[in-house]
């Protein structure tokens, strides 16, 4: 049979216990106190506490709670105990279940008596056995296993039974909470590992959330882009929004100043009565002709709508012409040409009247342009064409009309306008002729590009046949009387 180890050895001779050592009280600074050695090591090694939510298994050995580990000895005496006890259970003779240490806790639990370790009497004071086996107690186990071997302790079992079991039921003891101790650490490395769980996922959901985050600011930027662009154009729709109006408002001033029966042109001479058909009547019936009933067709602005000889007439055939004329910006187009401020003669006024000196002649002159910028060309002329003597009454709508005659040439802009002027037929043309030329018009191929083309339609009532001149214009029936001049005058060709 192998001898148990023995508890009591201690590699440090100065603390081997003495019985004088042994009575100090413990924490009085004895040098050579063994518990001035086990009380170092248990504040810095063994000093805590079970948690409160820790459910450890009840201790049937425990004593009153509130007992601290630090009363229990250092971790070696403890396990040193728990060894005691294995061994003690080994010896045959000793059978530690035939010592019935439950007893032996109930029966100290009213305080033992001191009984001298190894045989020896010393009398301890009381309450260093009162608290518990777990409590005071534990160090008195701790003690006594230190003093006596087993066999000693076999001996003081037939000497002192009550003290014999009390120290067994104290190593006992020491043990369970040995025991306790190792579960509370390896609960403590349970939480341990799901807290570090917990942190590897939430550093992953922080990765997550942070990339999310990214994203949605990066998309918040993009929308508050957006967002700039959307008020921008906004803004730019107002602001065209409030030029149209500006400009409808000025067209309807315009329109009623033309309809307003006060606005009659006063030329200053005789006053005549006109009416479009006075344009075709014989001199000697009378000129004043009521425009009442004179009804005009709805065109409208840059509406593609002119025949074009040998050209089936159609949108299809001049759609894309209306855009190509239509610039990024219509409405400063609209506002640098003035006949924008009467483009559409819609309506005719019922009761106006023209007062015409019976050396003027009322008369329709078209417009054509291809190159450059064709409304400003409308408008240029127009304006020579005032300065020169010719007063413009009404504008005709204007047209995008495909080339006629020449086709390989950009798409024309036609119009005409109906004017008053003293200027004879001849004049006229060579009035027209060197504004044409004045705006850039040069000798090039005939029906083909140019800035400006102005064409006398009619002159007053009168049917010219020269050399150099043909009115009406011979070609004019083919080429614009179905669209402007026929919404003009009133006339068909
Ligand atoms: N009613 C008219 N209006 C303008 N020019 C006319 C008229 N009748 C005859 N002509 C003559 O036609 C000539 C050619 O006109 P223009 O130079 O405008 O040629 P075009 O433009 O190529 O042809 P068009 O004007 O007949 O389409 C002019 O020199 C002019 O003398
Ligand atoms: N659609 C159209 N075609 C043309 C025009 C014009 O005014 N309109 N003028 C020309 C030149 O005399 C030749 N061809």
């Amino acid at each position: 049979m192998q001898d148990p180890p023995n508890p009591n050895k201690n590699p440090n001779p100065k603390t081997n216990p003495t019985p004088e050592t042994q009575n100090f009280p413990h924490g009085q600074g004895q040098p050579f106190s063994i518990r001035s050695s086990c009380h170092r090591r248990a504040h810095s090694e063994v000093h805590f506490r079970l948690p409160e939510d820790l459910d450890l298994v009840p201790d049937p050995f425990e004593g009153p709670s509130g007992s601290s580990f630090d009363e229990l000895g250092s971790e070696d005496d403890l396990f040193c105990t728990y060894m005691d006890i294995e061994k003690l259970g080994s010896r045959p003779d000793e059978d530690p279940s035939s010592l019935k240490p439950d007893n032996a806790v109930h029966g100290s639990s009213g305080g033992g008596c001191g009984v001298d370790l190894e045989g020896e009497k010393n009398v301890r004071p009381r309450h260093r056995y009162s608290n518990s086996v777990d409590g005071s107690s534990i160090m008195e186990s701790i003690e006594a296993k230190k003093a006596m071997a087993p066999d000693k302790l076999a001996e003081l079992w037939t000497l002192d039974p009550k003290r014999a079991k009390r120290i067994i039921a104290n190593r006992q003891s020491a043990a369970r909470s040995k025991e306790r101790k190792a579960r509370y650490i390896s609960e403590l490395e349970r939480k341990v590992q799901t807290l570090q769980t917990e942190a590897t996922t939430l550093s992953a959901q922080l990765t997550l959330f942070q990339r999310d985050t990214t994203g949605l600011s990066t998309e918040n930027t993009e929308l508050k882009l957006r967002l700039h662009a959307m008020e921008q154009q906004a803004q730019l729709r107002d602001a065209l929004n409030e030029a149209l109006k500006k400009e409808v408002e000025r067209l309807k001033i315009a329109t009623g100043e033309m309809m307003t029966p006060k606005d009659t042109y006063n030329l200053g001479m005789h006053h005549v009565p006109y009416t479009q058909s006075s344009y075709f009547q014989p001199q000697s019936q009378p000129r004043q002709v009521n425009t009442q009933n004179m009804q005009m067709p709805q065109f409208h602005l840059f509406q593609s709508n002119m025949p074009i000889p040998h050209q089936p007439m159609g949108a299809a055939s001049h759609s894309h012409a209306f855009q190509e004329m239509l610039p990024q910006d219509p409405l400063g187009r609209l506002q640098g040409l003035d006949i924008g401020s009467s483009l559409c003669f819609l309506h005719s006024a019922p009761d106006s009247h023209v007062e015409l000196h019976s050396q003027e002649q009322e008369v329709v002159i078209a417009l054509g342009s291809n190159v450059g910028d064709r409304l400003s060309n409308f408008n240029h002329a127009l304006q020579l064409m005032k300065k020169s003597g010719i007063t413009i009454i009404r504008h005709g709508c204007l047209y995008e009309t495909a080339p006629a005659y020449v086709t390989d040439q950009p798409h024309f802009l036609n119009s005409a306008v109906r004017a008053v002027t003293k200027f004879g037929p001849h004049e006229l043309l060579g009035v027209l002729k060197k504004i044409e030329k004045d705006m850039g018009r040069t000798d090039g191929i005939r029906y083909g590009p140019r800035p400006i083309d102005l064409d006398i339609l009619f002159y007053g009532k009168f049917r010219i046949n020269s050399d150099t001149l043909t009115v009406p214009r011979e070609n004019m029936g083919e080429t614009i009387c179905n669209g402007p001049i026929d919404g003009f005058t009133g006339i068909r060709c």
